[in-house]
């Protein structure tokens, strides 16, 4: 039965603090009044302060979540995030060729931590298997830069590379995303021979874990709406700015963003107290 209710699959790894990962993922879902649904990759030991293990799901179980989804409920646009091995990879690319659905790819390579997520050896495969399959691809800085091989140090080379990831290595779309580096935060669109750019100032703040989780959750949720893909950004964009607005101060290190940030802004005292900080 196809359902009028607009649904989104996650395949990612998990973070059991929730900031991260799968849990950021359905969160954000839930946010963009999205059914959310997830298949778990790797199931992460891991907090505000770092990733202290990791526990893969054997390959045919990761199948078998897969096959269960879309045997029942099949959703209407499919996110990927935390895919650690090329085995993985491969699977994944299987299922979905098979469903031909919008497909948002966020490379997740190594955690804001500095824990590798994804084994060197995927890097490869991932441009060849997965980056063609993707209807948008959502690099951070540093990863942008493993795909499409050479140093991104400013917002002209931001564009160069997302122009690459769509016409040499084959994704429909491609934002690269602007967290990484210097003075505002601007993420650069490539899509349908145009550059878009979405700039915000940059916030002053160490809550930015799962900041590229929850921005690549909005994208599928509105994908999976029909909404277009430039306004599919747009709105992953103001959503992440108003999650890092408004901190919840969660955690020992490096904290999660406010998924409900975005209810928060239309009430004067909640900005005030976060004006300044
Ligand atoms: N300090 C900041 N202030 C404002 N916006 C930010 C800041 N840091 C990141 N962003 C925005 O958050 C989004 C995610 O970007 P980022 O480069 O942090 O992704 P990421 O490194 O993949 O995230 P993560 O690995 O934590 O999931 C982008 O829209 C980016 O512009
Ligand atoms: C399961 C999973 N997926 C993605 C990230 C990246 O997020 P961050 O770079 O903020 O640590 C993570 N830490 N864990």
């Amino acid at each position: 039965m196809t359902s009028s209710i607009p649904l989104a699959l996650t395949i990612a790894g998990t973070d059991p603090t929730g900031g991260a990962g799968i849990q950021a993922d359905l969160k954000t879902f839930q946010e963009r009044e999205v059914y959310g649904m997830s298949v778990i990759t790797s199931v992460v030991a891991q907090n505000t302060l770092g990733v202290q293990d990791v526990h893969h799901i054997p390959l045919s179980f990761i199948e078998q979540q897969i096959k269960s989804v879309f045997e029942d409920v099949a959703p209407h646009a499919v996110k990927t995030g935390m895919i650690a091995t090329p085995e993985m990879m491969d699977i994944i690319a299987d299922s979905l060729k098979r469903a031909s659905l919008p497909y948002v790819l966020d490379p997740v390579m190594v955690a804001k931590s500095g824990h590798v997520l994804m084994e060197a050896s995927s890097q490869k495969i991932i441009q060849n298997t997965l980056v063609p399959l993707a209807t948008i691809v959502t690099p951070n800085i540093p990863e942008a830069e493993i795909l499409v091989n050479f140093k991104i140090n400013n917002l002209d080379d931001a564009q160069k590379a997302a122009r690459v990831l769509v016409e040499e290595l084959g994704a429909q779309a491609a934002v690269v995303k602007g967290g990484h580096l210097r003075g505002e935060a601007i993420d650069v669109l490539y899509h349908e021979d145009s550059f878009y750019t979405f700039p915000t100032a940059r916030r002053n703040t160490k809550h930015t874990h799962g900041t590229g989780c929850t921005f690549s959750a909005v994208i599928t949720a509105e994908l999976a709406k029909q909404r277009s893909i430039v306004e599919a950004v747009s709105t992953a964009k103001k959503y992440i700015t108003d999650a890092i607005q408004f901190p919840l101060n969660i955690g020992h290190g490096n904290g999660p963003t406010n998924h409900w940030g975005h209810r928060l802004k239309d009430t004067p005292s909640k900005r005030e107290e976060n004006e300044h900080v």
